[in-house]
């Protein structure tokens, strides 16, 4: 088994040599180059003379990050460093991964993918315009020949992190977070942007922005996408191809379109969705209820809303032994026109969410929309959960509201960033006596209860579960991801809430615990396709545990020797 010890024992042969090899963030040790190296590779005379341990590589790096006075600086100097060194940049974020996973992901990430354009130093991934199709193998193959890539992650970049149509951006923070989270290597990985215009009008009339026209849609954008897919199915048939802040039209269509033919993963529909039942999971462990007496309200339904939905439907199915239309009844959603309810119509209804629409006759008061308000009243929820972008959706009305009809309201505003939170949950802490069960999707700090303890605002966000989800997708080798592996993935994270064992406790393990759940929900995940008789390797279930730590990259130098015939 490759322990961490045997991977710092590893051996590269490398061909790249002076300014090259400095320039390379994949081989690039800076001053950690030994004498030995330095030799070798023709560096003595470019570095300073002290050979430096990645420890104190570390400890320099961090100390001028602090000198960066707020966390879109902090941003831009931790892209800097990824652009220099790989090794070190993983390294740093896994020692303070609590504090940096809000500079590199969101909240922060946000506003650095809205600032691109000025902020953009250097190439990063396989950047694919519309108007320049017809390269686009070609452009594809530059990037992935001779390579083996285990994951992409694409973005259109439509719904960035809850601040709408950016234009481009989020791939590559993404798919860091693979590396950094699951251990997936970043040298086997492919950030993609599509640039297929925006119709953000701030954005497209910057000078610095890219292709600035609308946003491509119907057929033409339908075939740019096929175009891309059917060359990750021809060149890399096993890779791993997650969508990212896709929007609404597009997100769920896509992942219907090919989740048979490759192994395909939505994190806003399915990661989300599975991270949000891990949560409620616990949360009903905690008031000693079922799924299936719940009676939830979806406060936004778009792609996470509908994901969630769908995911706590699934389960009551499986796990209360419900219909799917008797399951389909514990569900309100609320979107833009308020509460999903027939005689909205069809245009005002997306297909993927109809099944959940309520009838009309549940309503006879109702003269026009239904709001949350109305809708918490008569139906008195056990959940509610936001996603709808809309910061203080859920007023102190709402909350008290919610708050008269159950001992124990399950509050879920999980909208990012966090100034487009639903509630915050101090308010929301405060308004409900500290009898709020709660998660958000951005971090917050604790809260006060009223017998003075801290309550701890679990991060229900994707991170805690997707990169676990696709490690053990892509260790396996898995041909697709079904439902049963997200489900695996879901009860296992949340067989490690900490709410479990504490019921005062959160209803999530801390983001500084992510690496761990990952590992177990990769685990989980690689059986789970295994059992299935999907994945394509000829290891057993049983060492799957073995098996995704010995994969499992980590910021590590290893040794290295010139050969020009070496690796790059
Ligand atoms: N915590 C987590 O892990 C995740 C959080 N999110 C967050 O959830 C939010 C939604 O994301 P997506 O579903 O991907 O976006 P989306 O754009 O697909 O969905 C947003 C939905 O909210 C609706 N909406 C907008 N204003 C509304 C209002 N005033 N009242 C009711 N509904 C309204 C929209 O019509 C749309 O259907 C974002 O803030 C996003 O950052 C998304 C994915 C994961
Ligand atoms: C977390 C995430 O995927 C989102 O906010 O879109
Ligand atoms: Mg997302």
């Amino acid at each position: 088994m490759a322990s961490t010890a045997a991977k710092a024992q590893q051996v590269f042969r490398v061909r790249l040599r002076g300014e090259a090899i400095l320039n390379n963030p994949r081989w690039n040790k800076g001053t950690a180059f030994t004498m030995e190296e330095r030799k070798a590779f023709g560096l003595t005379g470019r570095l300073p003379f002290r050979v430096n341990t990645l420890d104190e590589q570390c400890q320099r790096a961090y100390d001028q990050l602090q000198m960066r006075d707020t966390p879109i600086r902090k941003n831009s100097f931790m892209q800097s460093m990824k652009e220099q060194n790989r090794v070190l940049y993983f390294e740093l974020l896994r020692r303070h991964l609590k504090e940096l996973i809000p500079i590199i992901y969101t909240p922060t990430e946000g506003d650095a993918i809205a600032n691109y354009s000025h902020l953009y130093r250097r190439s990063e991934g396989l950047y694919l315009t519309f108007p320049n199709q017809d390269s686009m193998e070609e452009d594809f193959l530059e990037q992935v020949k001779g390579r083996n890539v285990d994951l992409i992650v694409c973005s259109d970049a439509e719904a960035i992190l809850g601040i709408g149509d950016q234009g481009v951006g989020i791939s590559a923070a993404k798919s860091a977070l693979y590396s950094l989270i699951a251990g997936i290597d970043p040298s086997r990985t492919l950030a993609v942007i599509f640039d297929v215009g925006t119709d953000n009008d701030d954005i497209r009339n910057d000078d610095l922005y890219g292709w600035p026209e609308k946003r491509v849609r119907g057929k033409e954008y339908d075939e740019f996408i096929d175009k891309f897919v059917q060359l990750v199915r021809k060149h890399l048939p096993h890779s791993l191809l997650h969508f990212e802040d896709f929007g609404t039209a597009n997100a769920q269509r896509l992942l219907d379109t090919y989740r048979d033919h490759h192994a395909v993963f939505n994190d806003d529909i399915q990661g989300t969705g599975a991270v949000t039942l891990a949560c409620i999971m616990a949360a009903i462990g905690v008031t000693k209820t079922k799924l299936s007496d719940q009676r939830f309200v979806v406060y936004g339904a778009g792609s996470a809303g509908h994901g969630i939905t769908a995911q706590i439907r699934d389960a009551m199915m499986t796990m209360d032994n419900l219909s799917r239309e008797e399951a389909n009844k514990r569900f309100w959603l609320l979107d833009r026109f308020g509460l999903v309810k027939e005689s909205l119509g069809p245009e005002k209804i997306r297909e993927g969410i109809r099944e959940f629409t309520r009838p009309d006759s549940e309503w006879p008061d109702a003269k026009g929309e239904v709001g949350l308000l109305d809708v918490v009243k008569k139906v008195k929820p056990t959940v509610l959960i936001g996603c709808s972008t809309k910061a203080g959706a859920f007023t102190e009305e709402v909350v008290k509201e919610m708050a008269k009809g159950v001992d124990r309201p399950i509050i879920l505003p999980l909208s990012n960033p966090s100034r487009l939170v639903e509630v915050d949950p101090k308010d929301a802490n405060q308004w409900t006596g500290g009898k709020a069960l709660m998660a958000t999707g951005s971090p917050f700090p604790a809260t006060k209860n009223p017998n003075g303890k801290d309550y701890i605002i679990a991060e229900c966000n994707n991170a805690l579960i997707y990169p676990g989800i696709g490690f053990g997708a892509v260790i396996s080798k898995a041909r697709k991801i079904t439902d049963s592996m997200i489900i695996a993935a879901t009860r296992r994270l949340a067989s490690l809430a900490p709410a479990l064992k504490d019921p005062d406790d959160a209803l999530l393990p801390d983001m500084a615990d992510a690496p761990k759940c990952n590992y177990e929900v990769a685990v989980a995940v690689a059986e789970q396709a295994i059992e299935e008789g999907i994945a394509g390797v000829d290891w057993k279930k049983e060492e799957a545990r073995e098996k995704v730590r010995e994969k499992q990259w980590e910021p590590i130098y290893g040794t290295y020797v010139y050969d020009p015939e070496g690796d790059e």
